[in-house]
């Protein structure tokens, strides 16, 4: 205030009212911006790559495509790599790549952290994923990893088969009782959020032996869960504008409540996960009587080093819990369409689960599933085309490098999105087409190193295990056990926007015609 007054002053002596600085100021700012443009469009260390001009004046040009267009970032990043080559410049400091070779580079290189710019927006930067600083990341994942090793995965196997048995119960119009289920009556039902009901509740089980009751849940909309998938486009928001953040994490839970039950529903999840972490932080002793092995015996091992804060381990929690649902429930989602769309894919593969697991009342285990070539490859092709994470993971440069022919600077932001490797004409002819044929072929392994889902790399997927281990579970009961039909839906409702994971335009729906073998 005192320096104010003091400038005030000195200009009241000089005979100046600070209206008249107005037209001042304003010459000050518009030069600032033009010295901006110029260094940015001809003298930045990313000058000399090709790009929209607008791109490499403003970071508002991604904005503008991942907001105000509603997630069509990758499909303009298509459009920019026909137009301008398989390296563009897509922000002031950002290279985009579409060469296949590039994407190894990139992601396998231990030297490139993750943008914080970007991750920051999810809110969850002490965990493995949100962390941008290399050695924190590394102790991170250290924590958690070997609980989601293939041993830990095929010790709690019957967490999943049990999660899958419930949603298939509640598909058994006879077993069931609630009111509002959508079997009693095989009304259509969204393949989305069933499946990430599933998927969820895996998540919960598995990690926390945490029952939310998300399969049983009327219409499959546990609240937390629709907070969940309409959070997507918000952490979009909150990337553009952090300052949002604080102003939305801090509303008052009435308020959201009464506005907003998605994102309440989500408030009400994380106090169940903090609860948790309280009393397990209160009482370590208490993790003695859980039901098996939880994430919390690895967090809060002594061994681990410094024992976390609750902040420290609500981040791990959630980042476990938004990790693994969207993720393997798109997956589910893009298989069963194609699945069922093509009937001659639906045939093979019900005479080869049939073939294989003739009593169908009898349980089937993880392993004999794993074994099923027609099962495996219809897997991998709803990896390609739901694509894991769909927006392109900005890492930074940290040093001047080469990637895909050509001199990256230091500190440059690069990416390249999954879609440009899982579309690839040379590795997958007519690419878009849902082809298990395709991984049958001499040219497998190749074809393997060109499915990239999980990532690659130093920061590739956590969750990989278990994510198979449910694909295997949960589409292997599903065909095996119910026979459903598409209800309204075509590959229109299929097609998605890119917020971080994709999401689908419309709303794929199916219904159950019968069911056997629930137990
Ligand atoms: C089909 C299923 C899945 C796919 C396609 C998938 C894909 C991915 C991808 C692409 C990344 C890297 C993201 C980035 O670079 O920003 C990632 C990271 C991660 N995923 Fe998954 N994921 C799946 C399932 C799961 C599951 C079930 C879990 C639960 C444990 C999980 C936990 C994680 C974690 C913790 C990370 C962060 C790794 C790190 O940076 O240290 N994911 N996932």
């Amino acid at each position: 205030m005192a320096l104010y007054d003091t400038i005030f002053d000195y200009f009241a002596t000089q005979g100046i009212h600070p209206s008249d600085l107005l037209p001042v100021g304003g010459a000050a700012i518009l030069a600032t911006l033009v010295y901006r443009a110029i260094s940015r469009l001809y003298f930045h260390p990313l000058a000399h790559f090709p790009g929209p001009k607008l791109a490499a004046l403003t970071g508002f040009y991604q904005t503008y495509y991942d907001l105000v267009k509603d997630g069509e970032t990758v499909n303009q990043l298509e459009i920019l790599h026909k137009r301008y080559g398989p390296v563009v410049r897509i922000g002031p400091n950002n290279l985009h790549f579409s060469d296949k070779r590039a994407f190894d580079a990139i992601y396998r290189d231990l030297r490139f952290p993750k943008h914080a710019w970007f991750y920051n927006a999810f809110s969850i930067p002490e965990s493995s994923f949100g962390s941008s600083d290399i050695s924190a990341a590394k102790h991170n994942a250290a924590l958690v990893r070997p609980f989601f090793s293939r041993k830990s995965v095929l010790a709690l196997e019957s967490v999943i088969q049990d999660v899958v048995d419930r949603f298939l119960t509640v598909l058994t119009p006879s077993k069931t009782n609630s009111k509002t289920n959508a079997s009693q009556t095989q009304i259509p039902f969204d393949l989305h959020r069933a499946y990430s009901s599933i998927t969820m509740e895996v998540i919960t089980t598995y990690c926390f032996a945490q029952r939310f009751d998300t399969v049983e849940y009327p219409n499959f909309a546990y609240p937390a869960l629709v907070g969940f998938h309409e959070g997507l486009s918000t952490v979009t928001l909150m990337r553009h504008f952090p300052f949002i953040q604080p102003i939305l994490f801090n509303l008052p839970s009435w308020f959201t409540k009464r506005v907003a039950p998605g994102p309440y529903g989500r408030v009400v999840f994380i106090k169940a996960l903090d609860d948790q972490i309280k009393q397990v932080l209160k009482d370590p002793t208490s993790l003695d009587g859980a039901e098996h092995e939880i994430v919390y015996h690895h967090l809060l091992n002594p061994k681990a080093g410094p024992k976390l804060t609750p902040v420290a381990l609500r981040h791990h929690a959630m980042s476990l819990v938004v990790g693994g649902t969207e993720t393997v429930a798109n997956t589910c989602v893009v298989a069963t369409y194609n699945i069922l769309a093509n009937p001659n894919i639906r045939d093979r593969l019900r005479r080869e689960l049939a073939e294989a697991w003739p009593e169908v009342d009898s349980s089937m285990p993880l392993e004999r599933l794993e074994k099923l070539p027609y099962l495996t490859a219809v897997i991998k092709e709803a990896l390609r085309l739901s694509h894991g994470v769909i927006y392109p993971a900005p890492r930074i440069a940290t040093e001047a490098t080469e990637i895909g022919g050509v001199i990256v600077p230091k500190d440059t932001v690069i990416s390249m999105g999954h879609t440009f490797v899982h579309l690839n004409e040379e590795s997958f002819p007519d690419p878009t087409n849902f082809d298990p044929e395709r991984w049958f072929g001499e040219n497998t392994k190749e074809l393997e190193n060109d499915l990239v889902p999980f990532s690659k790399g130093p920061r590739a997927c956590l969750g990989i295990n278990l994510a198979w281990a449910e694909l295997y579970l949960i589409l292997g009961n599903v065909f095996r056990k119910v026979e459903l039909e598409l209800v309204d839906t075509t590959e229109k409702d299929m097609e998605y926007r890119a917020f971080f994971t994709p999401r689908f335009c419309g709303t794929p729906q199916a219904r159950a015609l019968s069911v056997q073998g629930t137990r």
